[in-house]
């Protein structure tokens, strides 16, 4: 138990500077730092749900979407996402169209980032600090997380206004580049089975987050819970798992199935969707294997192409309000969520606390 002039006497905000200023990130750390401690409470709920983890696979649909870029299949396909992801907020697809050898590429790009001489990688490190970068890694939410979390972040953007090609590191940029394009390709698919209003959502920022071993996995965590700020992510995971979902009271594994990508639907498509489809808690524990796990999103958010085709002009209209489609609101299901902005969102996606 700490005692009181110990916990006086910690400057944390010293720690996280000194952390900050390594330009390192957490890959290679024998022993974690204070500030990624969570708090004795946020620990106990950690290890109880780990009991009452549930690794039934039945619970989140593989979707084979073979065929959903014919006109004729569409029905049958839109038909096969039945509860998930109205109620569960996820689901995996596979036959998507994208081939494992990309899948691959992608999960051994980011690995091979994070796995570059410190001195290489510190010439990224950043986030959202100054987010005129294109790309950028990190450990994100040392700053305003009350603990942070073992993981390291790369972050690229990706449209509608696009990080100069030469922005990304060399030899990842034809990896980040096929994932992006496939990406795209995908989520307006899926956007478009979903829910055809959607079509204005094409602000995209891809990440890759590396989740080295953790010497203290019980302390700590990978990614704490919580819900996806934007629209809709599509999330690549490597053969460890170790992503998992809230379903009801219990946490239940989403389980790497080779060549599949898991669809998690976030806030944005909750609210514009009036509650139809809902954006659910999810967390990945801090990693206690050697091996280092690999996970790679593209998350999609609200622009307003359609309205104003230059992609960087949608910037400057931060007061456009979102919220509820018209056509979903009726006196049965009055407007569930009030009206936001662009500059509301925006903001509460930079400054969100992942606990
Ligand atoms: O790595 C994972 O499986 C989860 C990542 C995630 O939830 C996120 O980046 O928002
Ligand atoms: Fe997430």
């Amino acid at each position: 138990m700490m005692t009181v002039t110990e916990a006086e006497s910690y400057d944390r905000a010293k720690e996280v500077q000194q952390f900050e200023e390594s330009k390192i990130g957490v890959n290679g750390i024998t022993t974690i730092p204070r500030f990624f401690i969570h708090p004795p409470d946020a620990l106990s709920a950690i290890r109880r749900s780990k009991l009452n983890t549930k690794p039934d696979p039945d619970i989140i649909p593989i979707i084979d979407f073979s065929g959903a870029d014919s006109e004729q299949l569409r029905p049958t396909i839109v038909e096969k996402i039945p509860r998930a992801p109205r109620e569960i907020g996820f689901f995996q697809v596979g036959n998507h169209g994208i081939g494992a050898d990309v899948l691959e590429r992608v999960i051994g790009a980011v690995k091979g980032f994070q796995e570059l001489p410190p001195a290489v990688k510190a010439q990224f490190y950043d986030y959202l600090r100054d987010r005129s970068r294109g790309v950028s890694f990190s450990n994100v939410d040392i700053f305003h997380s009350t603990a942070a979390s073992w993981r390291d972040t790369l972050v690229m953007r990706r449209g509608p206004t696009l990080p100069e090609l030469d922005e990304f590191p060399e030899i990842r940029r034809r990896e980040a580049l096929e994932w992006s394009q496939h990406g795209k390709q995908l989520g307006e698919l899926l956007m478009g089975l979903l829910m055809k209003e959607m079509t204005f959502i094409d602000g995209r920022m891809m990440i890759g987050n590396y989740y080295p071993y953790c010497p203290q996995p019980d302390l700590t965590v990978g990614i704490p819970f919580h819900t996806d700020p934007g629209a809709l992510a599509i999330l690549l995971q490597d053969h460890h798992g170790g992503l998992q979902c809230k379903c009801g009271d219990d946490w239940v594994d989403v389980k790497p199935v080779p060549g599949a990508l898991v669809v998690d639907i976030g806030d944005v498509f909750q609210i514009l969707s009036n509650d139809e489809y809902k954006s659910m808690d999810h967390r990945a524990l801090a990693n206690s294997s050697r091996e280092a796990r690999v996970s790679a999103v593209v998350f999609f958010a609200p622009s307003d192409r359609d309205r104003f085709p230059c992609p960087t002009r949608q910037f400057a209209m931060p007061n456009r309000l979102l919220g509820p489609f018209p056509e979903l609101i009726s006196p049965e299901k009055p407007a569930r969520f009030r009206q936001f902005t662009r500059a509301d969102y925006i903001n509460r996606f930079y400054t969100k606390q992942l606990d």
